[in-house]
């Protein structure tokens, strides 16, 4: 087996030592591509010594190619090992050539993108020197701003699909490769020097909530601000606004933790119960209302029948949500429109009643559970009974999990399943809550379904352009990792899921082997689904699927497990909140079936059967 070679961006000033040590990094190989983009036709004198006199020093190990068609040298060959050198003199190359210095607006959304996939696709050691800009005082012309702004984005958008990024200062050398990643601000609207994200790889791009630009400044993008989310304690008393429903003080269940001892096994899933399901059918035929006519609902109320396994079905009064709260590594990277530590200010937001799910489940009179699976920050106790650790591991690189912390989750979700059951829970529906969840989401959707990183990938909170390049990248480096445990669902988890995910699995199957029906939410719950089904099959037999996300992948995870979804209203939060949006036509589907008159009872004449002849023939 070959093993693929590293990826290094060394970012440095001028005279910092970057070339030195892009040469050094390559010193173990025979022969070396040297990408020289700098300028070749000129007359400038001094220039033309010194290129000679770096040539003579790398020796004939090297061999030199003068290019500005970086990608295509890249992917023609990429296994050679290449060192460029530099990535600024190819900027200034193709804004030259595009002639974009005094353009109105300037787009390398499109050549920055295909550079970064030649990147990401070349298997050999591969070298990119750039300079770092910004650190003197903004420069006093258009073109200076212009190149300083371009080459920042530029320099970010590589450093996304490099393994590692260095910065070379005064011949010292300082690893930034674990460095936290800022997430972006958008652009502002009509700023030259900000285009280089107005390429749309999968859609429009849209504004993104709580993070500002400020107008003018060239200034590079900052973290964005925090929302203000109090992290209080779900007990303190709270005037809560009416018709929203706050989190339980009990949680979930203080008993103590589960056996995680063989938790993926299960036994044999039962279906649904048939027989109920024809007598629920023959039942809707004697409604008052013509044959089919109730469309959907008339599904939906057969299939709460065969699940409780008694016609008229029982009314649906114990709907649960428990919302599964994890924060992954891999959302340190850029892939998230939001900073991740928005996961426990949102479990505090849920405790106190005040997020989405809260609201649309006080519609439906259903219940609201939060629990910390793996939040990277210390939540109130109550939420933490089943806690696995604090943030799973960055899945580009590292395990999400350790295969006994996939068991441990796995086993707290059906303990949490069995708990909510045994306590009364008529439906059960997974919510979950993480940022940079769709992430992992995408990686086992694509492994699963076999799909490729770009067709799995998605929004999520509303990333950007480049955002979008950094997930795609994120997810293709998941995928590569995941193959070799695609036929082993616990293995996958802990490869590349995340106690959150595990979790939601377990209560998945948990709900199918206890028969009780469940309704999916979105793109996340959903790859757990699919997990689910793998650990226990005939499980989806149990689940509705509430709505279809905005997420790509969600409805690639519909299709595959042959799941039809109840609404369609382009929401993508998470949360539970999609299936609660589904909820009341269940629950208005169970009334249809326990409620509405037959035709005998109202008095009502049906339809003749096709063969009855009419009483008179009309005059
Ligand atoms: O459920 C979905 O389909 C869905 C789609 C997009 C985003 N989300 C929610 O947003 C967060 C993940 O988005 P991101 O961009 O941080 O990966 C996480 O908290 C999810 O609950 C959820
Ligand atoms: C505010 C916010 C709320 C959420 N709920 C689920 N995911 C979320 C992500 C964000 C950013």
């Amino acid at each position: 087996m070959t093993t693929r070679g590293h990826r290094t961006l060394i970012l440095g000033g001028v005279r910092s030592g970057k070339s030195d040590h892009g040469e050094d990094l390559l010193r173990a190989h025979a022969s070396v591509r040297y990408l020289a983009t700098g300028p070749t036709l000129t007359t400038d004198t001094e220039w033309t010594a010194r290129v000679e006199r770096h040539r003579a020093r790398r020796g004939d190990r090297y061999t030199t190619v003068e290019t500005t068609a970086l990608a295509d040298e890249l992917r023609a060959h990429r296994d050679t090992a290449t060192l460029v050198d530099d990535l600024g003199n190819w900027l200034a190359a193709r804004l030259d050539a595009t002639d974009a210095w005094s353009a109105e607006t300037v787009d390398r959304a499109g050549e920055n993108a295909e550079l970064c996939s030649a990147i990401g696709g070349f298997d050999g050691d591969l070298v990119l020197i750039s300079p770092e800009v910004g650190l003197a005082p903004v420069p006093p012309t258009p073109a200076g701003r212009l190149f300083q702004d371009q080459l920042g984005v530029l320099n970010a958008a590589v450093a996304a699909v490099c393994d590692r990024v260095l910065l070379v200062v005064a011949g010292r050398v300082i690893d930034l490769s674990d460095a936290a990643v800022v997430t972006p601000r958008p652009s502002t609207t009509g700023d030259r020097m900000a285009t280089g994200s107005s390429v749309t790889p999968t859609g429009s791009t849209e504004p993104v909530a709580a993070q500002t630009v400020s107008p003018g400044s060239a200034a590079p993008s900052v973290p964005a601000a925090p929302i203000p989310v109090p992290v209080a304690t779900p007990s303190a008393p709270v005037d809560l606004p009416t018709g929203v429903v706050r989190v339980e003080a009990d949680g979930p269940g203080d008993r103590p933790r589960p056996d995680p001892t063989d938790a993926e096994v299960f036994g044999p899933i039962d279906p649904p119960d048939e027989a109920i399901a024809d007598e629920a059918r023959a039942r809707q035929l004697t409604l008052t209302k013509p044959a089919g006519s109730l469309g959907r609902l008339e599904e939906l109320g057969v299939w709460i029948s065969a699940c409780q396994g008694v016609c008229p079905p029982r009314p649906i009064t114990a709907p649960t949500v428990v919302v599964f709260a994890g924060d992954h590594g891999v959302a340190r990277s850029g892939v998230s429109a939001f900073p991740p530590e928005v996961t426990v200010q949102m479990v505090a937001n849920i405790a106190e009643g005040g997020a989405a799910v809260n609201v649309l489940a006080a519609r439906s009179g259903a219940r609201v559970r939060v629990v910390d699976m793996a939040v990277d920050a210390d939540t109130p106790p109550q939420f933490g009974t089943y806690k696995v650790r604090r943030g799973s591991g960055d899945l580009r690189v590292t395990d999400a999990l350790t295969v006994d912390e996939a068991r441990q989750a796995i086993a707290a979700g059906r303990a949490i399943a069995d708990d909510l059951i045994d306590a009364g829970a008529d439906l059960l529906i997974p919510g979950d809550l993480g940022i940079g969840n769709t992430t992992p989401s995408a990686v086992i959707v694509g492994t699963l379904a076999r799909r490729e990183p770009v067709e799995v990938v998605g929004r999520g909170t509303g990333i950007d352009d480049l955002g979008w390049m950094r997930k795609t990248a994120a997810i293709r480096d998941g995928m590569r990792r995941a193959r070799p445990h695609r036929n082993d669902p616990l293995r996958l988890l802990a490869a590349v899921g995340g106690a959150d995910l595990a979790a939601m699995a377990g209560y998945l199957a948990q709900a199918a082997v206890r028969k009780t029906p469940a309704i999916l939410d979105g793109v996340v719950v959903t790859a757990a689904a699919l997990i689910a089904a793998e650990l226990a099959p005939g499980a989806t037999r149990w689940w509705l699927a509430g709505h279809r996300s905005a997420e790509p992948a969600h409805s690639i995870a519909l299709e595959y497990l042959d799941l039809e979804p109840v609404v369609e209203f382009s929401m993508r939060l998470g949360e539970g909140t999609g299936a609660l949006a589904a909820l009341p036509a269940v629950m208005s589907a169970v009334d249809v079936l326990t409620s509405m008159s037959t035709f005998g009872e109202a008095g009502v004449s049906e339809k003749p059967a096709p063969d009855d002849e009419p009483a008179e023939a009309p005059a």
